[in-house]
């Protein structure tokens, strides 16, 4: 099937076509997408700036009444899609479907924002003067996303946008456009004025240019190398630019902690999404007392993890989303085992078509070597142990990446130490680092993330301009 790009609410055929293949069954073609040319990404742009005057102006409820049914189709195709983009990245079909319900959620929160997003009145202080603090739409914004949420991703940062009174220019990753695909057919199927919402389709090194050189504002998330790029792109336009990047997301375990409950975290954040998420678990902390009872625990569980088909509904675990980045993880393996690390369990290609790894758990690492400071970005986790609470927030704290953080202990004053100690810009308290809430802030500190955090009460910030008018009336009517 082929699937062009939307620029202006109409459907337009790209340069040319390429296929999209299933990473559980490289044999199984999805579609055929469209690939947008650097110049229709500029006419996308032009586009989205034609509508944008009607579009920041029209009434809040309508635009509240467009996000609202893109919700309800959402949830009401959330099966399809979810097996679609279970077909397209990976994940298990459970997941896939929660993250289909997760963007309908986006949805339906957004849809309050046009509402909820007023400004104040304050006295001034000179005879006859008001104050009208009030935020405005940033006009165009480019969006590009990665592949590990096809679907989430673009709906997060697509609502939101949108909610506000900004047009959009989406550019999705080009290994999963399916899903971003069918976000903009639902879109439209939901009323929304033609230009509002622009999808082009291909690899970011040829549009993303564009957008960057054509938007008033661009909201990244992917890899720290790319959203450098973008960031010194903009810089002589002096846009608006959100980054939101890697991590190298650190639990502690301390001594008190519930052991079972620890390992049990460990797994869903270390290997959950095949550890393709940004706030996966990567670098385990174990206070030293409880190191063997809890390696013996999380090496049992992880032993336990059932990988395989995606669509099956005993699998635990699918396929890593791509060759290319099976191949990035297999190096890691065989890196860190050369860097002194020892190989508890995992690690292996499975012998069956697809790119498909077991989960690799490695202990007996420290916090200088490779494997614990790149983003390795798949199901791979390291153990590193510590002698007390400092000693483990320190190894927590050592690393360019501050994106989520996680802290295991019984003891309140430990975690409220945690809390307010941890660099991150996440920080869990007995739950996973990876599995995250729409309605709140997200995002990164340091090389995890620049510009304002995404999502719930942060993402006005991003996505409107602040206005203080003062108003004499003392000389009006
Ligand atoms: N912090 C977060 O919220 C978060 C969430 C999910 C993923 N991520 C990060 O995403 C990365 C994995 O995703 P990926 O491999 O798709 O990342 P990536 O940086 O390779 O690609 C992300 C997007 O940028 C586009 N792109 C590539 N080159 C570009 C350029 N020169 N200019 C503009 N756009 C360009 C890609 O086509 C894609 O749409 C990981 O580092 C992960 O941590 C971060
Ligand atoms: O990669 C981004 C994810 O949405 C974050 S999480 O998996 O929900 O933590």
């Amino acid at each position: 099937m082929e699937k062009l790009n939307w620029i202006g609410g109409r459907q337009v055929a790209g340069i040319r076509l390429t296929p999209n293949s299933n990473p559980a069954n490289p044999d199984d073609v999805i579609g055929h997408y469209a690939c947008a040319s650097p110049d229709q990404a500029a006419e996308a742009i032009a586009a989205a700036r034609a509508a944008a005057p009607a579009w920041a102006a029209t009434n809040p409820q309508t635009r509240s009444d467009i996000l609202r049914r893109t919700g309800d189709l959402l949830h009401a195709h959330a099966e399809e899609l979810g097996a679609l983009l279970t077909r397209e990245e990976g994940k298990t079909l459970r997941e896939g479907i929660g993250e289909v319900r997760r963007s309908a959620q986006i949805f339906h929160y957004a849809a309050g924002e046009p509402l909820r997003a007023g400004g104040e009145s304050l006295p001034g202080l000179r005879d006859g003067m008001t104050v009208v603090v009030s935020r405005e739409p940033v006009g165009v914004v480019g969006l590009i996303t990665p592949w590990n949420f096809p679907m989430a991703l673009p709906a997060w940062k697509t609502a939101y946008a949108m909610a506000y009174g900004n047009t959009v220019v989406l550019k999705p990753s080009d290994v999963t456009p399916a899903c971003a695909w069918e976000l903009a057919s639902l879109l439209h199927q939901a009323g929304l004025p033609a230009g509002v919402f622009n999808l082009v389709m291909g690899p970011g090194s040829r549009l993303g240019p564009a957008l960057v050189d054509g938007a008033d504002a661009i909201s990244f998330t992917g890899s720290p190398g790319v959203g450098q790029d973008i960031l010194a792109r903009s810089v002589p336009r002096r846009i608006k630019v959100q980054l939101e990047l890697g991590g190298k997301n650190p639990l502690v375990v301390l001594d008190d902690a519930d052991l079972d409950l620890a390992a049990d975290i460990a797994v869903q954040g270390a290997f959950h999404s095949t550890g393709q998420r940004c706030t996966a678990t990567s670098r385990i902390i174990v206070h030293r007392h409880v190191h063997d009872a809890f390696v013996e625990r999380l090496v049992a569980r992880t032993r336990g993890l059932r990988v395989g088909d995606p669509m099956a509904p005993e699998t635990d675990m699918g396929p890593v989303v791509n060759e290319g980045q099976l191949q990035k993880n297999l190096g890691y393996v065989a890196e860190a085992r050369t860097e002194g690390a020892e190989l508890a369990c995992g690690g292996k290609r499975l012998d069956r078509p697809g790119w498909f790894m077991e989960p690799a758990l490695f202990v007996g690492t420290n916090n200088a070597m490779r494997i614990n400071r790149d983003e390795v970005f798949g199901p791979v986790a390291c153990i590193i142990s510590a002698d007390d609470l400092d000693h483990a927030i320190a190894i927590a704290n050592d690393s360019e990446h501050a994106l989520s953080s996680g802290v295991v202990t019984r003891s309140l004053s430990a975690a409220e130490a945690f809390r307010r100690r941890s660099h991150a810009g996440l920080v869990m308290v007995n739950a996973p680092t990876a599995g995250i809430d729409y309605h709140v802030p997200f995002g990164g500190r340091g090389a995890s993330g620049y510009g304002g955090r995404e999502q719930g009460s942060a993402a006005i910030e991003f996505f409107t301009e602040g206005k203080t008018a003062y108003v004499n009336h003392g000389v009006i009517g």
